[in-house]
């Protein structure tokens, strides 16, 4: 159920596997002209994504035409520019535009004969009892019901088949707003499509208790999401006329203004989303239905993970049916007994990023640790990944990423107390106190992850 990032990979890897596999989808198919597209315009790809993507043999297309983004570049409200790599020299998180890859995972499961498309559908309700799903087709109103084998809940954040499992017994469910809304707007393309800001960078706008970003895309252009209190002095509710988001831009993000000439109009006519994190447990019903991507664990989007989890979701669910065949009770019970930790992780590393992004990285000593971190990987390669590295650049379960990047957090607070500069760090006594950590970090148990 959905078509949306994670359903549309899904369905390939099913199909990959032999099935058969019947896609609804509420929306109009998002590749006919006029339909309404989803609200994110690019996304953030990064390892565990291209993985998933690779399995269905599409990393290299995708490749193509994202924008690998090397650091992030923060502005003050001076204008002035600091600059903090994400990992090493060629180490990349990717701007893609949402909307092309849906098109090509799209492409690929209609070019496929086990994978059918079925658009204007949405699901109304399930019948867990009889396996029936309720849709009603959203052309014509007309509703129909239709059976399952096995069902895969890939609709999203606010999913109708989580909101089925809800009304089942022992079905633990929560969610979370955030007292922020965000809001999407555009920084223009220069003369002759020439990227006004630095190209291969991630930009952000750190004000404290909120912040702006902007990702390139391939036309020039860049697109900002400004997250903002919706009450309050600075919020959304503050500014309600053209000449106060004018006066709050010129006074706030001074250098973003004249590059941004729709401002007025696109701050009053895009609507403001909400940010949510949901938690759910169980995500699979007996061995017929199976919640995976925001369906399961929907989280605020600040460390630009929320869809390469989903993708992650079908990797691993892929392993666990190359293991177990279609023995669909054991997959799904240890589908959710692997990922449900890891879902929650991130979940807290997507709440942890929001502080680090709108306050962390406008100061200078934060800026400093992590230069610390940067010299203390390159010089213990086997013995120091940082968190960021941890969940971007590799496959290490997003539980135990969070365990270790809290237990260097101890370590580095307290290291810096002894560092004021960045040469410091070659000092025989900080020298000391590193080897020391880490030989006591070696002799402690891992942490259960
Ligand atoms: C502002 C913002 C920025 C983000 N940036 C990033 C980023 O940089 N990197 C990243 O990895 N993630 C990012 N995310 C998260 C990412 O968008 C989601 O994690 C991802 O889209 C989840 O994919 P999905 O397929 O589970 O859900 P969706 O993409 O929402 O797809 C669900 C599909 O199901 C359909 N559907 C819904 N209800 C029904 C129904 N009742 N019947 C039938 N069909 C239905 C929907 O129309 C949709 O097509 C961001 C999210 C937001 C809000
Ligand atoms: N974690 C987060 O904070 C958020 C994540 N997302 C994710 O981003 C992606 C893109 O979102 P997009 O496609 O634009 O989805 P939308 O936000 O447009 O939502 C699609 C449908 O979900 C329902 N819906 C929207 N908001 C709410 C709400 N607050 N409570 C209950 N139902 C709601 C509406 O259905 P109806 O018209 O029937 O009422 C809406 O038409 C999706 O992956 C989504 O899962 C989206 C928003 C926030
Ligand atoms: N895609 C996003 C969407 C919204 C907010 C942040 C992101 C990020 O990707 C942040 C990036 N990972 C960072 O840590 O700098």
């Amino acid at each position: 159920m959905g078509a949306g990032l994670v359903g549309s990979l899904l369905s390939l890897y099913l199909a990959q596997r032999g099935h058969e596999v019947t896609i609804y989808e509420r929306r109009a198919d998002l590749r006919k002209a006029g339909s309404v597209e989803g609200r994110s315009i690019n996304l953030a790809l990064s390892d565990r994504g291209w993985r998933a993507l690779e399995g269905v043999g599409i990393g290299e297309e995708i490749r193509r035409v994202g924008i690998p983004m090397y650091r992030r570049v923060m502005h003050d409200q001076q204008g002035q520019l600091s600059f903090q790599p994400y990992g090493q020299d060629n180490q990349a998180i990717y701007s893609v535009s949402r909307a092309g890859l849906n098109r090509t995972l799209l492409d690929l499961a209609e070019q496929n004969p086990r994978i059918q498309l079925r658009f204007n559908e949405q699901c109304l309700g399930i019948d867990l009892r009889a396996n029936h799903l309720e849709l009603r087709d959203t052309l014509t109103g007309a509703q129909h019901t239709v059976p399952f084998q096995q069902l895969f809940g890939t609709d999203g954040a606010f999913s109708a088949v989580r909101g089925a499992m809800q009304r089942t017994d022992r079905f633990n469910y929560s969610q979370s707003y955030l007292e922020y809304g965000y809001k999407e707007l555009t920084i223009e393309a220069g003369p002759g499509g020439e990227w006004p800001l630095e190209k291969n960078a991630l930009h952000i706008w750190p004000r404290g208790q909120y912040l702006m970003i902007a990702l390139p895309n391939l036309d020039g252009s860049f697109n900002c999401t400004l997250f903002f209190p919706y009450e309050g002095a600075h919020s959304f509710a503050a500014l309600q006329t053209a000449a106060q988001v004018q006066a709050f831009f010129e006074e706030i993000f001074p250098d973003a203004l004249p590059l941004m000439p729709d401002l007025r109009e696109e701050f009053f006519q895009n609507p403001v989303g909400s940010l949510v994190t949901v938690r759910c447990f169980p995500w699979a019903f007996d061995d017929n239905v199976l919640l995976l991507g925001d369906a399961s664990h929907a989280i605020v989007p600040f460390y630009g993970q929320g869809m390469n989890a989903g993708f992650e979701d079908c990797t691993v669910l892929n392993e666990l049916l190359e293991h177990h065949g279609n023995d669909w009770s054991t997959v799904f019970e240890q589908f959710q007994r692997q990922r449900k930790p890891d879902a929650d992780a991130m979940a807290e590393l997507a709440l942890y990023n929001f502080e680090e992004m709108r306050d962390r990285v406008a100061d200078p000593r934060f800026l400093l640790q992590k230069k610390i971190e940067s010299k203390i990987a390159a010089q213990y390669p086997g013995q120091w990944l940082s968190l960021y590295s941890q969940v971007t650049f590799s496959h290490i379960p997003y539980a135990e990423a969070w365990a270790n990047g809290q237990r260097q957090e101890q370590i580095m607070r307290r290291l810096m107390p002894h560092i004021q500069a960045e040469a410091d760090f070659a000092k025989p006594a900080v020298q000391t106190l590193i080897r020391n950590e880490l030989a006591q970090q070696e002799r402690q148990p891992p942490s259960e992850g």
